[in-house]
């Protein structure tokens, strides 16, 4: 007989295993602007969500409220089913046993490695060994055993970061927090601590909240994107979904997902404004639409009837390609990758591969591009 999770004594049933975190019907206000608006989120225990947002849309203030530092004006915060906030009251966050990584580390530099650990754990009723013992367990998890009896400023920034995500996890949280803790590191460490905290995760199967306003940061570490704009969530989804199925042309642009350009219901089909036909007319309501053209949905090919023309207008070395900016038929300027050298001048053909197109409602005020407009940067 097969054993289930509701016969295991002490175990809920999955269906009723309560949300890590659950927000409903959040706002809060600051200083009289509305920060945050009717934010509804939810995150099951051992999965990773990332807040993605430009500057300034509210994701450090969110992660802020999950954490007890501010109190929501309305709506209400459940950690693991237990109400922690509801309409201006707040539990503390030391009442919330959750674990967090800030963008600075937030390390003592008086204290040693072990002492920063182990923090965490002096306010509960702990022995002495039993502490030691979970500090040297935090360490190892994360590579650092030997290094114990160090200061940080004795530790590069790699380092750094990984005390502070033993000292996150010592106490076992059931859910820990990110708030940006690459932003302060140079692109390459970044890119090698990204890889180092999606391991971690994965291997100690944390329950984490991670707030990045890197896009490629979100798709590496999380399972689910909550896309915020404005105060409000846009979009949540897996990173695969939003990359195939933006919800709107902001977030494809915040994405850098393609070139997004005008386009009309013409004789025969949809076009680019006075461009080439792009698609058949069913594809969108409307007369007139945004049209999202993914770098992949495009293929360089000689000009000919059946591709759409471009005037390759300059070119730019990159390393892994030449970044040339094409005019379109029409006007309209996007860049793309190629693999050789194209001259400034030359014509190539477009081959559009239409499933490949995404259609959002034009953009208001901005039926037209302007010649001098920057171009629609699209890059593999
Ligand atoms: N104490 C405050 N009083 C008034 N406004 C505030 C306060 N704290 C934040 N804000 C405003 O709230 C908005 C959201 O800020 P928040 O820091 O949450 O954004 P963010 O998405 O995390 O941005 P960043 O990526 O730059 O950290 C911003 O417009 C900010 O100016």
């Amino acid at each position: 007989m097969n054993l289930r999770a509701q016969d295991i004594p002490g175990l809920p049933p999955p269906e009723v295993q309560p949300a890590a975190f659950e927000m409903a019907g959040i706002g809060l206000h600051l200083g009289g602007t509305a920060i945050l608006q009717d934010v509804d989120l939810q995150l099951p225990p051992g999965r990773v969500m990332a807040l993605l947002g430009p500057s300034g849309s509210g994701k450090t203030t969110l992660l802020r409220l999950v954490a007890g530092l501010l109190a929501p004006d309305r709506g209400t915060i459940r950690l693991g089913g237990q109400l922690v906030a509801q309409a201006g009251r707040a539990l503390p966050p030391e009442a919330r046993g959750l674990g967090m990584v800030f963008q600075d580390y937030a390390l003592w530099p008086h204290m040693s490695v072990a002492g920063n650990v182990g923090f965490p754990l002096e306010m509960r009723r702990l022995s002495a060994a039993e502490r030691s013992l979970r500090v040297a367990r935090a360490l190892e998890r994360v590579g650092l055993g030997a290094f114990a009896d160090r200061r940080p400023a004795e530790l590069s920034g790699g380092q750094q970061q990984r005390v502070a995500i033993a000292r996150a996890i010592v106490a076992e949280p059931a859910l820990v927090l990110f708030d940006e803790p690459l932003s302060n590191l140079d692109r390459e460490l970044r890119e090698s601590m990204v890889e180092e905290i999606a391991g971690l995760v994965a291997e100690l199967g944390l329950t984490a909240l991670y707030v990045t306003h890197d896009h490629a940061e979100a798709f590496s570490l999380a399972d689910t994107v909550a896309v915020m704009e404005a105060g409000r969530i846009a979009q949540i989804a897996a990173p695969e979904t939003l990359v195939a199925d933006p919800a709107s042309a902001s977030i494809a642009r915040f994405l850098r997902l393609g070139a997004l350009l005008p386009a009309r219901r013409g004789p025969g089909g949809w076009h680019l404004e006075r461009g080439a036909r792009l698609a058949p007319a069913a594809v969108a309501p409307g007369e007139a639409a945004t049209v999202l053209l993914p770098a992949t949905a495009i293929c360089p090919v000689a000009p000919g009837p059946a591709a759409i023309g471009a005037r390759v207008i300059r070119t730019l070395f990159r390393g892994d390609g030449h970044l040339a900016t094409l005019a379109l038929e029409g006007g309209h300027e996007i860049q793309l990758l190629l693999p050789r050298r194209p001259v400034p001048g030359e014509m190539l053909g477009l081959r559009i591969s239409e499933p490949q197109l995404r259609w959002f409602p034009p953009a208001p005020h901005r039926s037209f591009p302007h010649p001098s407009s920057p171009s629609e940067r699209l890059s593999p």
